[in-house]
């Protein structure tokens, strides 16, 4: 192989998840339409566009959520590593501790801290209490949370600000070791700061994980994600590298909603 094709292999992306002509009904209504696109492996994938477009409805469909409401079915394949994770005989307990999800509004646990993120280890493994302790303290500080918490595990997750709640919520993702991690507009709840320590967070959890976001903030978009796709009314209009999308967008449609023009 010479050194130009060396050079091609290494910075072609691998897939991690491959959404093949992707379709999803809530009952008679048709949210998604023929979607196929890639994840990359140890990237970050935006998804982008007006509400209602169907953002929040591909990330559910990606860990089997709508499972747990009848009248809700996807048709079409979604490859985890080559295995369609539509298929009803996949295990559903062991395709969530490989996808993790972080919503809108950070959902901590009524308990300790410590328990946030060793109860969620505790539904997958039996841990001795040394490695427990060791995996709670690894996913605070992948978290970036450790240094703020270490010395009050024991108290309510529920008193800590909300942009340390949503970072705990983090870290109890983190903590059970997934692969993928969906982020459900992660930071709509979140002040500035907040704000900017969870977008850092994500640019560190990619070169560990692969990474879907669903935002509603284009500088977002821009500033943590590699790849961003563009949907419209269950539609994916457009996908590729996200300099791409937003300095030279294919379609009229992506560039119509990145000027505000509509959406
Ligand atoms: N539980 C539900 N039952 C019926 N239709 C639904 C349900 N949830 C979503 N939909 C419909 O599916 C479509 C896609 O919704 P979805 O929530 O995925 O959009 P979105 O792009 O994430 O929107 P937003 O940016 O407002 O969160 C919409 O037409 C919505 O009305």
């Amino acid at each position: 192989m010479n050194a130009a094709a060396q050079i091609a292999q290494v910075k072609a992306p691998q897939t991690k998840v491959s959404m093949r002509n992707l379709d999803f009904f809530y009952g008679e209504t048709h949210s998604l339409k023929n979607v196929t696109m890639p994840l990359y492996a140890n990237k970050v994938t935006s998804f982008i566009g007006p509400s209602g477009c169907g953002k929040s409805t591909l990330l559910r469909v990606l860990n089997r959520m709508y499972d747990l409401y009848p009248g809700q079915r996807a048709q079409g394949e979604v490859l985890l590593d080559g295995e369609n994770i539509l298929d009803p005989a996949v295990d559903i307990n062991a395709l969530r501790s490989r996808i993790g999800m972080v919503f809108q509004k950070p959902t901590p646990f009524p308990m300790s801290i410590y328990e946030n993120i060793a109860f969620g280890i505790r539904l997958y493994e039996k841990l001795p209490r040394a490695d427990m302790d060791a995996r709670v303290e690894g996913a605070l500080r992948g978290a970036a949370l450790w240094d703020e918490v270490k010395d009050k595990l024991h108290t309510s997750g529920l008193g800590l600000s909300g942009g340390q709640q949503q970072r705990l919520c983090i870290a109890r993702s983190v903590a059970v070791q997934p692969e993928i991690i969906l982020f459900d507009e992660p930071c709509s709840a979140l002040d500035p700061i907040s704000t900017a320590k969870v977008e850092e967070l994500i640019d560190e959890l990619a070169s560990r994980y692969t990474i879907a976001i669903v935002t509603h903030n284009m500088q977002q978009a821009v500033r943590v994600s590699d790849y961003t796709a563009f949907m419209y009314l269950g539609e994916l209009v457009e996908f590729g590298e996200t300099d791409d999308v937003f300095n030279k967008p294919q379609a009229k449609r992506t560039l119509d909603y990145i000027t505000g023009r509509f959406g």
